[in-house]
């Protein structure tokens, strides 16, 4: 007879399995989102196969997606188990003191709340809520961790660690469009370091009709994501739009078992803007969907805190003329600078308004959420 062993660690407690929502039967604009599949990467040329792969959509749309990343169908699922469980918890437990992201400061750990601001100097009310969990490095341990994810932090570890790993992938293939060393970007995103990169659960409410219609229908402004890389788990509820090169506006289709990949601002800085980090924003979904609450999953990269934005020595950025020969002579901004000032110009507001053709600078660097 089997002997059993006592486990080392406790068990995680089961959670209630969250239901992936149907796909919409609308008949939407969708755009058309490059897939590019990993398996190939640690093929001999896989890599310079997938790069050339990818030029083309990160230099247009800044968006792609992934499939074959190496995650499996059940780690996924339980993420969504236990974004799920924390927001089903109730709403004073959710919201425990000394938890919350710290906007006057631009820090963007912890917890979001829904309907505390308006939207377009109306009164409806913000309806996204959402929780950001910071790499398990020791500089992190008093960041806030609330406790409902302590009896599942060993996988939220390993699922943000390895999703880390896999925009290390990204980030070669970047290097290698640019003919930069293969490490040139995953050097200056290492998990060890200190960077203020989050893995988020996030939910987004559903409002009556008429609130939405007061908006414009907008549920999450059009904007450029403010780091390197963001890894959206794919997304059934229909919603998120990129911003065409044509200025329609386009739906970012779901891929199933894949991940859609966007290219944020300071990547856009590092390429002089060969990689392009895209305008975006989520809609109130269409009517099947418009009562769903859309729970979703995410990696966001972030630059290292001490790495200096600036364009990178790229021989095709210089054949291309986006940068000169010359040393740039401005003082470098430092990662936790422009993330943290970004964060901080975003959110530090009591109302979420519209940003259409306003810049954002520090130092010399400057984006435009979205281009009149
Ligand atoms: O919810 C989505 O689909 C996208 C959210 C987004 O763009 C963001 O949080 O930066
Ligand atoms: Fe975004």
């Amino acid at each position: 007879m089997p002997i059993a062993v006592a486990p080392t660690q406790p068990l995680a407690p089961s959670l209630p399995k969250w239901q992936r929502p149907s796909k919409t039967t609308a008949d939407l604009p969708w755009a058309e989102i490059k897939v590019l599949d990993l398996a190939k990467f640690d093929l001999p040329g896989g890599k310079e196969q997938l790069a050339e792969e990818l030029r083309g959509a990160v230099h247009d749309t800044g968006f792609f997606s992934l499939i074959n990343t190496g995650f499996t169908p059940e780690e996924v699922q339980r993420q969504y188990d236990i974004g799920q469980g924390f927001f089903a918890l109730p709403k004073e437990d959710r919201d425990l003191p000394g938890l919350r992201c710290d906007f006057t400061r631009g820090h963007y750990f912890g917890y979001r709340p829904a309907h505390e601001k308006t939207v377009q100097g109306t009164d409806v009310l913000d309806n996204i809520e959402s929780v950001n969990i910071a790499k398990f490095i020791p500089a992190y341990e008093l960041e806030p961790f609330h406790p409902f994810f302590l009896a599942h932090s060993a996988e939220i570890e390993a699922f943000s660690r390895k999703s880390q790993a896999l925009a290390a992938k990204v980030f070669t293939l970047f290097s290698l469009i640019l003919e930069l060393p293969e490490d040139y970007f995953s050097s200056r995103h290492r998990y060890d370091d200190t960077s203020e990169d989050h893995l988020r659960y996030m939910i987004y409410r559903p409002r009556p009709l008429s609130d939405d219609e007061k908006v414009g229908r907008t549920w999450s402004r059009a904007h450029t994501d403010f780091g390197s890389l963001t890894l959206l788990w794919s997304q059934d509820v229909a919603g998120l739009q990129i911003k065409t090169a044509t200025g329609e506006w386009q739906y970012v289709p779901p891929v199933d078992g894949g991940i859609v990949c966007n290219v944020g601002d300071t990547l856009d800085f590092w390429s002089a803007g060969y990689l392009k980090s895209t305008t975006h924003r989520v809609t109130r979904p269409p009517e099947d969907q418009a009562h769903i609450h859309r729970l979703g999953l995410f990696y966001f990269v972030r630059p290292g805190d001490e790495v200096d934005i600036k364009p990178a020595p790229s021989p095709l950025l210089r054949r291309l003329g986006l940068i000169g020969d010359e040393q740039a002579t401005a003082k470098p901004v430092r990662g936790i600078d422009y993330v943290r000032a970004r964060v901080e110009n975003y959110h530090n507001t009591t109302d979420y308004g519209n940003r259409k053709g306003q810049t954002f600078k520090v130092g010399d660097l400057e984006i435009e959420d979205e281009a009149e």
